[in-house]
């Protein structure tokens, strides 16, 4: 299986791309300075893109891969505000962003070329809209508003729009703050990092009345933690066995494992990490786990072992402020 890590660098405008050899070793590729911050990151479902968001000036750049899994520039589109996370439809055909700073979500097409156009609805008051995901139908997306202490519900619509379902939010335990998501595969369980009580919620995501219920939740701290609570990203295993979520504060990665029908969590360990890791990912044979510290400037891969726990196997310098991993395989 061929693969490639990108890493967006926003403090020294840069993405990385590295090969993933099979034995867990990166080799670099390519650097890409980019005229922007780059932040959130999406490789297209067709695959032939990596879709960057960037500011100060919000916008989303296209960049065309190459067969190596090398960039180009082939577009750009605006985006409503500051991108704090993107990523698309099942099918491609659409590319959603969500921002923090300026509390929405937008829906932008995304044309036969595979390059975004501007956006077709911006829904606002989300107060710390921090991600837009949709699940594995192609039909909800589950909005999380951190500052709202509830994720929104919308339906995807054959024309492209988006509406509000008929239950349209649900809300977490309050002071939570809901960020990041990762879908169980077998599509029937979403799981969301807390980044305000680093805790993680599991919902079962059509409860026998056909709801998004919460089932579980979980500090995902050890018990003797008492420092601020900040957690960041998550992330699933291909196989639906293991999840990642990581704090900044302890610079620690969380790991769980998952009942076999996906509704219950267990927590196996934690893993010391690069310092303040804000984003991570997995690859695609659920071998590795490639961790970035927003403080350390470096990236570190990890073989995931029995159990789902880590394994470091080596550290790399990439830009400053390394902030979103995403794994593409070729
Ligand atoms: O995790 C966080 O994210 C928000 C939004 O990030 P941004 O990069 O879109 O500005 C940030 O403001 C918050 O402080 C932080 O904890």
């Amino acid at each position: 299986m061929k693969q490639v890590v990108y890493t967006a660098s926003p403090e020294s405008q840069q993405i990385h791309a590295w090969q993933l050899q099979e034995d867990g070793a990166l080799t670099l590729l390519q650097v890409t300075d980019v005229a922007g911050q780059v932040q959130p990151m999406v490789v297209s479902p067709k695959k032939d893109f990596l879709y960057v968001g960037v500011r100060p000036n919000f916008r989303v750049l296209a960049f065309r891969i190459a067969a190596d899994g090398s960039l180009s520039l082939a577009g750009e589109a605006p985006l409503p505000g500051s991108p704090t996370h993107i990523s698309t439809d099942r099918h491609g055909n659409y590319l959603f962003c969500g921002s923090y700073n300026d509390a929405c979500v937008s829906i932008s097409p995304i044309g036969s070329d595979g390059l975004p156009q501007a956006p077709s609805q911006v829904i606002s008051g989300l107060d710390g809209c921090h991600s837009a995901n949709i699940d594995l139908n192609n039909q909800t997306l589950f909005v999380p508003a951190l500052k709202q202490d509830r994720i929104c519900l919308y339906q995807l619509n054959a024309d492209g729009t988006l509406s509000p379902r008929e239950q349209a939010q649900v809300t977490t335990v309050e002071g939570a703050g809901p960020r990041h998501m990762a879908f169980h595969p077998n599509g029937a369980y979403g799981y969301v990092v807390n980044e305000l009580d680093s805790s993680v919620d599991v919902w079962a995501l059509n409860n026998v009345h056909g709801q998004v219920e919460r089932v579980q939740s979980l500090d995902m701290m050890p018990k003797d933690f008492s420092d601020t609570r900040w957690a960041a990203d998550i992330h699933i295993t291909p196989d639906g066995r293991f999840l990642y979520a990581c704090d900044r504060t302890s610079s620690t990665i969380t790991v769980f494992s998952i009942s076999e029908d996906g509704s219950v969590l267990a927590i196996e360990g934690y893993q010391p990490t690069e310092t303040q890791p804000r984003g991570f990912n997995i690859d695609h044979s659920g071998q590795y786990l490639v961790a970035a510290g927003q403080k350390s400037h470096h990236i570190e891969v990890y073989k995931i072992q029995e159990r789902g726990l880590l394994n470091p196997l080596a550290r790399y310098a990439v830009g400053q402020g390394p902030m979103w991993v995403v794994i593409h395989q070729l």
